[in-house]
């Protein structure tokens, strides 16, 4: 079911009990290059923006004027949710879309050593079901919630400014559309200690890119975030529990006609720590056109055929999680 690095082996844990099946996979890595930072309270953080989305489709921000009360308050409700019986977190599932799901990821038979909380963020959830006291948990998510897609507004403001783009909010009005069809995940990955005996890799959360515009990303101090570079290598990215990290989706590099890069990224789970990732999943209105700025063409040909939010949300759900999903949605090139 899950993907181990070297010999089969069976897994358990308190809630993870189950057999686990083993392929043999190498994994490399870089160590080379370094994730760009950015500073958001620096003169210099658009241009250094820019130029991260265009090499990696990532980048970690400091400085991001998210009170770390609220970080702190969410992780403690998540981790007292995800300490909560199996039976008790099932009430807040299955994810079809939303709500609790574990091990499988999406509807087309992607697993991972990961279970999870998807909310959408315009508050439909029955919270009801969340853990022992929800109304907290809804206040503790929503004011979270606010903060980070405050943070995502300034963010595109400044890839606004550094790509010289009028107006400037020309991608912040999406994900500050009353509309917006954004996606909150609170992801937990439990430790496996088997791993960490074993010398082996496993699986949280398989290789992707994120559908919609911008990811902003929060986890605990446990390591596991990898991203791919150009090269094809993966970059193992040191968990830094009072930063956020940044992703590039898919949408940003339509819009950008493929001077932005939708980072491929993983997650690997840990022998000895849990790991706990908080990401807000900033997308436009589903009626909303996604296709390059004109702007950004400057007489080129758009690299992509036309299509709304609403259609590549279509089929993405249809994808796995590995797949190329853009590559439908690419023109061939007349020659
Ligand atoms: C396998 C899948 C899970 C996913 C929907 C999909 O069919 C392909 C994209 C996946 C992804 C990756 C980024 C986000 O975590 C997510 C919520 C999203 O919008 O696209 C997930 C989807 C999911 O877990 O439902
Ligand atoms: O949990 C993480 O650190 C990243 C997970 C992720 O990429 C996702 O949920 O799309
Ligand atoms: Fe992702």
């Amino acid at each position: 079911m899950v993907l181990l690095s070297k010999a089969s082996s069976s897994v358990s844990s308190e809630q993870y009990s189950y057999t686990s099946n083993c392929m043999p996979t190498t994994f490399s890595s870089s160590s080379s290059s370094s994730v760009p930072i950015v500073d958001l309270s620096k003169p210099d953080a658009k241009t250094l923006i820019v130029k991260a989305c265009e090499e990696f489709g990532f980048f970690k921000v400091i400085n991001h004027g998210v009170p770390m009360e609220a970080i702190s308050q969410l992780e403690s409700e998540a981790f007292k949710f995800f300490s909560l019986p199996l039976t008790e977190k099932e009430k807040a599932g299955p994810p079809n879309p939303f709500g609790y799901g574990s091990k499988r990821i999406g509807p087309n038979g992607d697993v991972g050593w990961v279970e999870y909380l998807l909310l959408n963020t315009k508050q439909e959830h029955n919270f009801s079901v969340l853990g022992k006291n929800p109304e907290k948990f809804r206040c503790i998510v929503n004011s979270y919630m606010s903060c980070v897609r405050k943070m995502a507004c300034e963010i595109l403001e400044l890839v606004a400014e550094g790509l010289k783009i009028q107006p400037k909010n020309a991608f912040s009005k999406l994900v500050m559309d009353k509309q917006s069809d954004s996606v909150f995940r609170v992801n937990h990955y439990p430790a496996c200690p088997e791993l960490a005996m074993k010398g082996e890799n496993l699986i949280g959360f398989g290789e992707h890119t994120d559908p919609q515009i911008i990811s902003l990303l929060r986890s605990n101090n446990t390591s596991g975030l990898q991203i791919s570079l150009r090269d094809g290598s993966w970059l193992s990215i040191p968990p830094d529990h009072s930063s956020f990290f940044i992703n590039v989706g898919d949408s940003l590099q339509v819009m950008t006609n493929g001077r932005f890069r939708s980072v491929r990224h993983r997650v690997l789970a840990n022998g000895v720590k849990s790991r706990l990732s908080m990401i807000y999943f900033g997308g436009p209105p589903l009626s909303e056109k996604i296709a390059p700025l004109p702007s950004l063409m400057k007489g080129k040909e758009s690299l992509y055929k036309e299509f709304t939010w609403f259609e590549y949300k279509n089929s993405t759900y249809g994808s796995r999680l590995a797949d190329n999903r853009l590559g439908h949605f690419e023109r061939i090139a007349a020659s």
